[in-house]
């Protein structure tokens, strides 16, 4: 598939970013076969690759082809740390290296898109629906039960399933957390704000392997005359005349070959980091930046790469006894690592099988309130790290160009723990993370605090603690937001013709949850 396939008749819609978003929007519009769609992934195609299609390798997919590997700059309240934060690159976009977890959060969120936005389409009551369109939950033989609401899920294409077995340590996190948090055991997917879940994830129960975008929605895709999709294809500059978009101009990488589509509406798609990224491209964004760097301005929107969120963790970690399966034995151990290859090839089970976390907890703080930091001396021990993070920062970070060139890397300000309600909230769940540990649910199995060390108690260490051993979930959202860059119902941006955005970037502010469901 290269670009210069692409000739004739111009298209009703250019859709730039084949991520989640992208593949939904080619796959409704393209339902009309009078409506001509073509889909542009600036990475490669995704069938067929390995270390996509098995759940257990997801961390393995980082700094590879299939992510844009951006370094945001040194963070003041990280101790200056430069942390990364990865995007999916290729068919599938962030569906495709995610870790797979499928959860919607609390319907306070969705009501307040609605005010936001004039749109009440994204009401909790009326976003439901959307919701069940485009997944289903398929049961499976199970050794527990996951508290699933069956009632939460519709016919959609995407297949959603539970972990398919309990590997030795999910129940005791789960009856830590019941003990420790006061919270029920439910499905984070049906409205339900605070709880403990058992990780719903985008996992196919046949084979378990990934089920994502182009699986779920390029067949239909690939059989419609009137659908094209192009990886190896990134979108480079849109052109205006006036205040309407009239082209779409991309590189295949491959072949040096630049070409111009001149569609009737662009549909931008790109994520949350490179969505801004192409408006401010092509002169759309705060026109003083835009100005600096001799880049023409189209329209003058201050907010265009504002309002950055992100989910971020911090984490610690504790050695359990070496009978419990984890990902530590899986990749330090190498007759364990054969044995788990093995099970999964045979069945589909083992720790391969199997988001990377198996249980996750929502839960209210009080009003009043990826690597490892160990060093791999000794293979065959267990080792477990439970992690927290802030579900709704109040912080918000931002990011620019550092120049006019679409290759160059993003300035990306994250503002982790920025507001004094943020750090206070972090360091209000590491202390509860060590109380989790502490419960005779996980006690028995304990053999000692690695990270950050028992030694660790005042808040002063605590927080030094959190800054050295924190990183992202990858959910950066919110830098073209609805209501203030973009118009609610239409998606249209404000001010501008023939151009919309329609992915993570739109989203006013954080879901309480992982964020791909409501993409
Ligand atoms: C490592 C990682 C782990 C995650 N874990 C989870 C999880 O467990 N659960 C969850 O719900 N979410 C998770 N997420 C987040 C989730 O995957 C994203 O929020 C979601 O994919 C966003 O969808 P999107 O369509 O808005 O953008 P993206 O998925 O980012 O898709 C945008 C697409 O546009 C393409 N693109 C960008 N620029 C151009 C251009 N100029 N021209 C053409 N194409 C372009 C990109 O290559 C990409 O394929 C994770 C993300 C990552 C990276």
């Amino acid at each position: 598939m290269t670009a210069y396939l692409i000739t004739g008749a111009s298209r009703d819609y250019v859709i730039v970013g084949g991520g989640p978003a992208g593949f939904v929007l080619a796959k409704q519009l393209s339902q009309d076969p009078n409506v001509k769609v073509v889909l542009l992934e600036a990475g490669p195609g995704t069938a067929g690759v390995e270390a996509i299609d098995v759940p257990g390798y997801a961390p393995s997919l980082l700094q590879t082809p299939y992510t844009w590997n951006y370094t945001c700059q040194p963070n003041p309240n990280l101790e200056g740390a430069s942390t990364m934060l990865h995007q999916g690159r290729g068919f599938g976009g962030g569906a495709a290296v995610n870790y797979l977890g499928h959860c919607r959060g609390a319907p306070s969120v969705f009501n307040d898109w609605a005010k936001i936005s004039g749109d009440d389409g994204l009401s909790w009551e009326n976003f439901q629906n959307d919701f069940k369109a485009t997944v289903h939950y398929k049961e499976t033989p199970l050794n527990y039960d996951p508290h699933v609401n069956k009632s939460a899920y519709g016919n959609g294409p995407m297949e959603l399933t539970s972990p398919n077995q309990d590997l030795g340590f999910t129940m005791n996190l789960i009856k830590s957390r019941t003990n420790v948090l006061k919270l029920p055991w439910v499905d984070l997917n049906d409205g339900t704000g605070f709880g403990i879940s058992s990780s719903t994830s985008v996992i196919r129960a046949n084979n378990r392997t990934r089920d994502y975008a182009p699986q779920a929605y390029g067949w239909q895709l690939a059989q419609r005359p009137n659908a094209q999709q192009f990886y190896n294809a990134e979108v480079t500059k849109i052109g205006f005349k006036g205040k309407r978009a009239v082209s779409v101009t991309y590189v295949d990488p491959t072949i040096n070959v630049t070409t111009t589509l001149t569609p009737k509406e662009i549909i931008v798609a790109a994520g949350a980091l490179n969505s801004p990224k192409l408006l401010m491209l092509s002169g759309v964004g705060p026109a003083d930046h835009l100005k600096s760097l001799g880049i023409p301005v189209v329209a003058d929107i201050p907010q265009v790469g504002k309002n950055l969120y992100d989910h971020h963790f911090a984490f610690m970690e504790f050695e359990v006894s070496s009978n419990l399966e984890t990902l530590w034995q899986y990749t330090q151990n190498s007759s364990f690592k054969a044995i788990a290859e093995a099970e999964y090839r045979n069945n589909g089970s083992g720790p391969l099988g199997v988001p990377s976390g198996s249980a996750f907890a929502l839960a209210r703080i009080p009003d009043e309130s990826s690597s490892s930091t160990l060093q791999s001396t000794t293979p065959n021990v267990s080792i477990i790290a439970p992690f927290v993070a802030v579900a709704q920062p109040e912080a918000a970070g931002y990011m620019k160009l550092a120049s006019s060139d679409y290759r160059d890397q993003l300035l990306i300000y994250t503002n982790y723990y920025g507001s004094a309600g943020d750090k206070a909230a972090i360091l209000y769940g590491y202390k509860q993370l060590r109380k989790i540990v502490a419960d005779p649910a996980i006690s028995p199995v304990l053999i000692r605090e690695i990270y950050p060390g028992t030694h660790v108690t005042s808040d002063a260490d605590l927080w030094h603690a959190i800054t050295q051993g924190s990183s992202t979930f990858h959910h950066p959202l919110g830098t073209v937001a609805l209501g203030t860059v973009v118009e609610g119902e239409t998606w249209r941006v404000k001010g501008l013709e023939g151009i919309r955005v329609v992915d993570s970037s739109t989203f006013p502010n954080m879901p309480t949850c992982h964020i791909m469901a409501t993409v």
